[in-house]
């Protein structure tokens, strides 16, 4: 008896969230609350499923997303998330069908790319997605830091920090996420129901530990970043405070804000360390603390995975430093990006073509394209890591001044 792929139907979906919970090994329990919770909020022509004798084993679910590109623009991805195939039908080719079946959709919708964020580092790459930005996360041993003990953690340039709540940061915060992705490449777009739930204002079927907010205000008053973070009420012998502050959310879009924020963290009384969360691998916080290896990496792994499906919008929907021109041809065994393309760029704005007649300067696996489009990957280091071939002398050393990027991708949102 075959296995049959395809959309689920509205009576399918309880069967499709078991079946979920069991591939990402969570009690495969599904209450008619959770279905109820769950299914207002998803597409069910993009939640797939495959289906072996009117069972469900294998899950896959895509949604629209807005992803910001480097200069501030921003191209519609497919999304990918709660992929599973149970332990009993892994290795059959099941991922590979759902993949396949969502990409050649997403492809016929227009869509420019299809992005996810992956469980483990194989699966993916074999699809054409790579790593297209980067997370590090720090634990900060507060006291080795350096910072005076005696300082308020008060803002040094005339801003403040006011203590807020959920329901303002429900209303602040989408306008702040927003500066954030016109000022920095690979920010994902949160959805309403991601800003309900992330505040405590969704309807909470799992533990919900509400966070303390704080908000970064500017001299003049304005909004330019918050924290949101939870601590664990922890005490060591001799009566020592031993709290962790684990930062859950934390947005400013302002140099100002980013250091405010985090010298607030690094100076509440009772707090002996600081756990970041997810934050670019660029990000200030070691070089603000007198004592940088106060801050040690717990986390450095890739995090938001781009698969190009549209080569040209992909390369035309960024700004560049310079004026460049390159032929890239661009390998892609599933058909949907591959070609030749001339790319001409400048501070002014970039057209690309598809070309026949000039040779490629470089060739490059589709792979390898997200990465570079945004900023975060090196031509030349791809070269020598042999996935780039330099069919022109010298031009990996132009893709890289022309694709880098000052400021590396931040992706700040699981989905
Ligand atoms: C975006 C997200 O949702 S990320 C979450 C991904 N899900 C999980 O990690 C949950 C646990 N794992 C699973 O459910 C499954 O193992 C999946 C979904 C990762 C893979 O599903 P499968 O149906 O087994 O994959 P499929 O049989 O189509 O494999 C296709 C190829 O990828 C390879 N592959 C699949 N999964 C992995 C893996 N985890 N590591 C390395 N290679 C893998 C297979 O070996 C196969 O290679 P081949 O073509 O050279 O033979």
């Amino acid at each position: 008896m075959t296995v049959d792929v395809r959309a689920v139907t509205e009576s399918e979906y309880p069967d499709w969230l078991r079946a979920l919970h069991t591939g990402f090994l969570r009690p495969p329990v599904v209450s008619d609350a959770l279905v109820a919770d769950r299914l207002p909020h998803v597409d069910l022509d993009r939640t797939l499923a495959a289906f072996d004798r009117g069972r469900t084993v294998a899950t896959f679910r895509s949604f629209r997303q807005e992803v910001s590109t480097v200069g501030g623009g921003s191209l519609t991805a497919d999304a990918i998330t709660q992929v599973t195939v149970s332990p009993t039908h892994r290795r059959q080719g099941l991922l590979s069908r759902m993949m396949s079946a969502d990409l050649a959709a997403a492809k016929e919708r227009g869509d420019a790319i299809a992005t996810l964020i992956a469980a483990e580092y194989p699966i993916y790459g074999r699809y054409g997605f790579g790593p297209a930005s980067w997370t590090t996360e720090w634990s900060v041993e507060v006291a080795r830091a350096g910072l005076d003990p005696r300082r308020t953690g008060r803002p040094e340039d005339g801003g403040r920090i006011e203590l807020s709540d959920g329901a303002e940061i429900r209303k602040i915060g989408p306008e702040v996420h927003r500066r954030l992705a016109a000022v920095r490449a690979g920010v994902t777009d949160r959805t309403p129901r991601g800003w309900d739930v992330g505040t405590g204002l969704g309807h909470h079927l799992e533990p919900w530990t509400e966070p303390f907010y704080a908000v970064y205000r500017s001299e003049s008053g304005e909004v330019e970043g918050y924290a949101a973070y939870t601590a664990d009420d922890k005490w060591g012998d001799a009566k020592q405070p031993d709290n962790t502050a684990s930062v859950q959310d934390l947005i400013a879009v302002t140099p100002a804000a980013e250091r405010a924020l985090w010298r607030y963290l690094c100076s509440i009384d009772w707090v002996a360390t600081v756990r970041t969360g997810h934050r670019a691998p660029d990000d200030p916080l070691p070089l603000l603390l007198p004592n940088p290896r106060a801050a040690r990496i717990v986390t450095h792994a890739d995090m938001l995975w781009v698969r190009v499906l549209d080569a040209v919008r992909v390369l035309e929907g960024r700004t560049y430093p310079l004026a460049e021109s390159l032929v890239l041809e661009v390998r892609d065994g599933d058909g949907f990006a591959g070609g030749r393309y001339r790319l001409d760029a400048s501070p002014d704005g970039a057209e690309c073509v598809r070309t026949s007649a000039e040779p490629a300067d470089l060739a490059l696996d589709v792979v390898e394209l997200g990465p570079l489009a945004w900023g975060d990957a090196s031509a030349v280091r791809l070269a020598r890591l042999g996935r780039i071939e330099e069919l022109t002398r010298g031009a990996a050393g132009r893709a890289e001044l022309l694709f880098r990027t000052p400021l590396r991708p931040f992706s700040p949102d699981i989905f």
